[in-house]
């Protein structure tokens, strides 16, 4: 079976990519399933493009395999754009996904439902030995829900209700989510990357 190093520590992503690759016959192997220890890479970029490219550049150098890296986030129009590529450590270190949405929530305290957009983004890169890092993006607009609720999913899920839904996704099934989100839209432009990969 085809194999590729997707440079990413976050078991929810990690699940997202298996079943996304898996349609295409490709063991999508992320660094949480790696024998050797690799060090966390610092995302000190100012956009998701400079963030996935430490990502994909760093672990492609290290392994000197093809390597796929996602930087994503949440971007809130009321708080204009945050928190955006600081998504994963809003409210601090260590990162905390239940703390960050406490934040949001509280940041949008009294922001009436027509003013909580938001969209989920993601950009995808893709380096390999001796090639110019590839990027793709996609995004997925929604709006922040007043409360969180469901269980499926990871980090902002529980608080993101994606457009044409009443649910948030962390209440959607994977298999919506799977179809509609930020990282399944980067995906789908990569298609034709993903169909030459040897
Ligand atoms: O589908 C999603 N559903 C909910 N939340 C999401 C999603 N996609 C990204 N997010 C949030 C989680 C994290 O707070 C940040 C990503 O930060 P980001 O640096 O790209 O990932 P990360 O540090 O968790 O793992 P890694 O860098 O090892 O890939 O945006
Ligand atoms: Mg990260």
């Amino acid at each position: 079976m085809k194999q590729l190093i997707i440079a990413t520590k976050n078991k929810g992503k990690a699940e997202e990519f298996k079943i996304m690759f898996a349609k295409y016959g490709i063991n999508a192997i992320s660094l949480l399933e790696l024998e050797e220890d690799i060090p966390d890479i610092e995302e000190t970029g100012s956009t998701f493009e400079e963030n996935a490219a430490l990502k994909s550049e760093g672990i492609m150098k290290l392994l000197n395999i093809p390597v796929m890296a996602d930087d994503s986030g949440l971007m809130i129009d009321a708080l204009d754009g945050r928190p955006g590529i600081f998504s994963a450590r809003y409210a601090g270190e260590p990162k905390d996904d239940q703390a960050n949405i406490v934040k949001v929530l509280k940041e949008l305290e009294n922001v009436q439902d027509p003013n909580r957009t938001a969209r989920f983004v993601c950009v995808l890169s893709v380096s390999i030995p001796g090639q110019p890092t590839l990027f793709k993006k996609g995004s997925c607009e929604g709006k922040i829900a007043l409360a969180e609720s469901g269980s499926h999913g990871f980090g902002y899920d529980p608080i993101f209700i994606p457009e044409g839904y009443e649910q948030t996704m962390a209440e959607l099934e994977p298999n919506i989510k799977n179809k509609i989100s930020h990282r399944y839209h980067a995906m789908v432009q990569l298609e034709e990357w993903i169909q030459n990969l040897s």
